[in-house]
């Protein structure tokens, strides 16, 4: 017995940020954080919980990067969407690692280096219990892994999006450039939307809202950040209609 409540969710998506895997570092992957994600998400799942991921970029690459310096935006985003794949390759490996068996589906085809994404696939290997990390985003420049996440988690009936992130939560402003900024419990779809709240992206939110699929965020700092939500506990700021 942990007196832990049992999980509000049989079925979710966790959004890592590729940020969140450089830890301490200033570029690329740093180990042990990425262990101790990976153990985490392995926690949530022996919980009996069905876990898919998308995993972000931003501690290798973004495409906006090198739109200045003479390589155009699209190419720049399939160099982003291919971090995302390096960052989902290390994820699944450290997710083995912990005894759950994962797989990473691509959006964009890389047959030597991971199985293709289609949702016929990705929903059989959450049926067997295994951990799906979803990577190169949607697979389409101009977009960004927060949107792959909503769109994702829709298409494989994920009943909550967890986006786990730098922050604890949603803030009146970006609480990393406005000290008085104060945090939101709860909010509406359409209350992130009007009043332009930026921690994930507008397109990810219209996309949840349509489909009414609630969206927790909360930080990836905290050790056991994800199983606590699962489980309804933990800080953070619920989205939800
Ligand atoms: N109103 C707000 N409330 C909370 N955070 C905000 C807000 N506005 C901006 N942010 C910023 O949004 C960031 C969330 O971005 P995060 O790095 O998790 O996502 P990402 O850019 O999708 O990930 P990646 O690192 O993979 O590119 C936080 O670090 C926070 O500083
Ligand atoms: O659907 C997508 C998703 C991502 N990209 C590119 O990848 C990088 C990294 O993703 P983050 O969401 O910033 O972590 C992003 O900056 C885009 O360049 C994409 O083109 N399409």
């Amino acid at each position: 017995m942990t007196g832990r409540p049992e999980p509000i969710y049989k079925r979710v998506l966790v959004k890592v940020s590729g940020e969140a895997l450089m830890g301490p570092d200033a570029f690329g992957l740093h180990q042990p954080t990425v262990d101790r994600i990976a153990a985490d998400i392995a926690a949530t799942h022996s919980l009996g919980v069905e876990v898919a991921v998308v995993v972000g970029g931003g501690n290798i690459f973004r495409g906006v990067q090198v739109s200045s310096q003479g390589v155009d935006r699209a190419t720049g985003d399939y160099m982003g969407m291919l971090a995302t794949v390096m960052n989902g390759l290390a994820l699944s490996a450290a997710i083995t690692r912990q005894g759950t068996q994962a797989r990473v589906l691509s959006a964009l085809d890389m047959p030597a280096v991971c199985e293709t994404y289609t949702r016929p696939r990705a929903l059989a290997h959450l049926d067997r219990g295994r951990v799906v990390v979803f990577a190169a985003g949607t697979g389409n420049p101009f977009f960004t892994t927060d949107t792959a996440a909503a769109l994702r988690a829709i298409e494989t009936g994920c009943e909550a999006l967890l986006k786990a992130t730098q922050v604890d939560g949603i803030y009146t402003a970006d609480p990393k450039k406005d000290p008085t900024a104060t945090r939101f419990d709860r909010l509406t779809h359409d209350d992130v939307l009007h009043r332009d709240l930026k921690v994930m992206d507008a397109a990810a939110f219209a996309l949840a809202r349509e489909n009414a699929l609630p969206v927790i965020v909360f930080s990836i700092h905290e050790p056991g950040s994800i199983s606590a939500v699962v489980c309804g506990e933990g800080r953070a700021t619920t989205v939800a209609s």
